[in-house]
């Protein structure tokens, strides 16, 4: 299987620019001249330094917080490697939906969000069953749920393009709904062992490394799940990311990667949350290296192989917490920390403006100034 690139999705992968580099050199020398001892902002420093190369500023201001839902089902969940059944994903999709006292949304992902003042959008990117009509629901689906991974190629060159794009199109409507940090999220039982496989193969690490107990598999469905992500490894040999995506699904991994490219290519930060979203980002790193620019990682989470992800990707987490649970709740609890960082660089002074001794100016950060200055 060879996937032919459309045009569309060509551009989408070259429109993905390497940050402004002009711009984090400017945010450096503000950052040593701002009201502080230096360093004392910890990995905030670090943080908005690369926000400003995002935003071409050494002032950057980003606005909303979006998070993005794709939810999909896997043929391989027949195979028994989840800990629940598929019909969770689509009463989830209704979940993420609900009318509730406290406004849209039942799931984690909607708590969350509403206490952090972040947009939910979600996606039907493929799952099992028809979903009721809804006007906050966008519709995204080509085929109810992917096939098998161990048995033939889980989604076809066509249907993995599409929902990269339809990815894409939902980003583009969550920045002009004024968000600057997209936080792609997922749903669907079954994805932690495509995500695994994709993970095993772009990593060139063995399966049993990188594949983890998602909902909370016991050591058999474990082992079983492994030995599953062996089968659709050895049926495929691919190795060029777009073919090694469409191999091995699924369609909310595919979706995930559109807003990834998409949010980039239109220099928005990207809040990567969990495990599943990581193996999209792994696709998107090697369609795109100057996706990583803007990829921001939330948590360590408690998903083993996440950790090799992001390794792989040259990215620290921002916090422990052991989440495992997707949909983006990792992200959206990092948001409030992306944008504290861009509000120092952006709102703190500097120890000339504020009249604050001890800046660069004044003789040098946090030494006391001797007779002899
Ligand atoms: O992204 C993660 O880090 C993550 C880790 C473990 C589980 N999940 C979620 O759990 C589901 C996949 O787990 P499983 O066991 O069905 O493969 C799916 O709905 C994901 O959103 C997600
Ligand atoms: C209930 C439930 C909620 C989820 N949210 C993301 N993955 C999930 C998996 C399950 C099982």
């Amino acid at each position: 299987m060879s996937l032919d690139l459309s045009p569309d999705l060509h551009a989408l992968i070259g429109a993905v620019q390497p940050a402004d580099a002009a711009a984090m050199t400017r945010a450096q020398a503000r950052q040593a001249q701002l009201t502080k001892p230096p360093g004392a902002l910890g990995a905030l420093e670090a943080l908005s330094i690369r926000l400003a190369g995002v935003f071409g500023t050494e002032r950057p201001h980003p606005r909303g917080v979006a998070v993005l839902v794709a939810a999909g089902d896997h043929g391989v969940a027949a195979q028994g490697v989840s800990a629940f059944p598929p019909e969770v994903t689509p009463a989830m999709v209704a979940n993420f939906l609900a009318d509730t006292p406290y406004g849209p949304g039942g799931a984690a992902v909607n708590a969350l969000a509403r206490s952090v003042g972040a947009r939910v959008y979600v996606m039907d990117a493929g799952v099992n069953a028809e979903l009721p009509a809804h006007p906050a629901l966008h519709r995204a689906a080509v085929r109810r749920g992917t096939r098998d991974l161990s048995r033939e190629a889980a989604m076809t060159p066509q249907e993995t393009a599409a929902l990269i794009l339809a990815g894409a199109a939902l980003a583009r409507r969550a920045i002009e709904g004024g968000a600057d940090l997209l936080i792609p999220g997922e749903m669907g039982i079954g994805n932690t062992t495509p995500a695994a496989a994709i993970s095993a193969r772009l990593l060139g690490l063995d399966p049993a490394a990188v594949t983890g107990r998602g909902t909370g598999v016991d050591d058999e469905r474990l082992a079983h799940k492994v030995a599953v992500i062996r089968t659709a490894l050895a049926r495929t040999p691919a190795t060029d990311p777009l073919t090694v995506l469409a191999e091995l699904g699924g369609f909310e991994i595919a979706a995930m990667l559109g807003m990834m490219l998409q949010a980039a290519a239109l220099r928005r930060v990207v809040v990567l949350d969990g495990f599943v979203e990581g193996s999209a980002a792994l696709v998107g790193v090697a369609l795109a290296p100057a996706l990583r620019d803007y990829l921001f990682p939330a948590g360590q989470c408690a998903e083993v192989g996440h950790a090799a992800q992001l390794a792989h990707l040259g990215l620290t987490p921002l916090f422990g917490l052991d989440l495992r649970l997707g949909e983006g709740t990792g992200g959206v609890l990092a948001a409030p920390l992306l944008l504290g960082a861009a509000a120092t660089l952006r709102e703190m002074r500097t120890f000339e403006e504020a009249a604050v001794p001890g800046g660069v100016e004044a003789g040098g950060h946090g030494r006391q100034r001797t007779p002899q200055d």
